[in-house]
């Protein structure tokens, strides 16, 4: 297969030549030189894989083996679709029998297999809707949700910590016995109430990052495997400690 010219695309091309013209802030300017340049995305456009993101995922798999014989899947946060892209894959699902539900506040183009809902998961009708979309115990909830930038760094953090917490909750709620949770968070960000509630739910919880995450970024994922089930006794020995592994 050729390798398409660098920001061949068409928002490239624009973004390029924007950046030529020097019609941008420098900071813009350093983001989309950054992204043009970026191997992941270069890799993204080959693989067909519609974000960048979809290398964290697969990376953190090759490591912990969480995708293989996943029925079901939920992507919170799902939007441009990457991670839904290899959840359909994964699962073998189709539109007649879908197994995999997503939802964001964004819109998404159609995947097939994907139940999509367009609405805030923070929305006290979103978990229902999303168990009446998967139709079933899902074997892993996956959430790549960031809040929207604020430019206030710590306001961003707290919000993302706190979406990475209501998707725990909903995560022990709904998984199948067995089943594994992966969560964007932040470096030092986990609060260690949220980490005992998974530690004492799952059999392993580590932190993650994989190498396609930018090293100056301060994400990190939070990986819980093997939920103990919904009658496991709140006097279980706790899982293993969330190091960095
Ligand atoms: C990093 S992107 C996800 C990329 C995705 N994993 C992929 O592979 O394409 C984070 C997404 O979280 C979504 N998000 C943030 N807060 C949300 C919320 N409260 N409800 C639903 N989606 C949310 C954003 O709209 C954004 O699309």
């Amino acid at each position: 297969m050729t390798k398409p010219p660098v920001g061949s695309n068409r928002s490239g091309r624009k973004l390029g030549q924007k950046v030529k013209k020097g019609k941008l802030k420098a900071s813009s300017r350093r983001w989309i030189e950054r992204h043009i340049n970026d191997p992941y995305v270069q890799r993204a456009q080959l693989e067909g894989y519609r974000a960048r993101a979809a290398f964290k995922l697969l990376e953190i798999d090759e490591k912990h083996k969480i995708l293989a014989g996943a029925r079901r899947i939920i992507d919170l946060g799902a939007a441009p679709g990457s991670w839904s892209q290899i959840a359909a894959k994964v699962t073998n699902s189709t539109d007649t029998d879908p197994r995999v539900a997503a939802i964001d506040f964004l819109e998404m183009d159609a995947i097939p297999g994907v139940s999509f809902l367009q609405m805030d998961f923070l929305d006290p009708q979103a978990p229902e809707k999303l168990k009446e979309a998967i139709g079933g115990a899902p074997d892993i909830v996956l959430s790549d949700m960031a809040a929207p930038t604020t430019g206030h760094r710590q306001t961003d953090h707290i919000r993302t910590m706190h979406l990475c917490e209501v998707a725990a909750h909903f995560a022990v709620e709904v998984l199948a016995e067995g089943g594994h949770f992966l969560a964007k968070t932040f470096q030092g960000g986990t609060e260690r109430d949220l980490l005992n509630m998974l530690k004492q739910n799952f059999r392993q919880v580590v932190h993650v990052k994989p190498a396609s995450s930018r090293a100056e970024s301060v994400e990190m994922f939070l990986l819980a495997k093997g939920f103990k089930g919904r009658h496991a006794s709140r006097s279980d020995e706790p899982a293993e400690g969330a190091a960095e592994k």
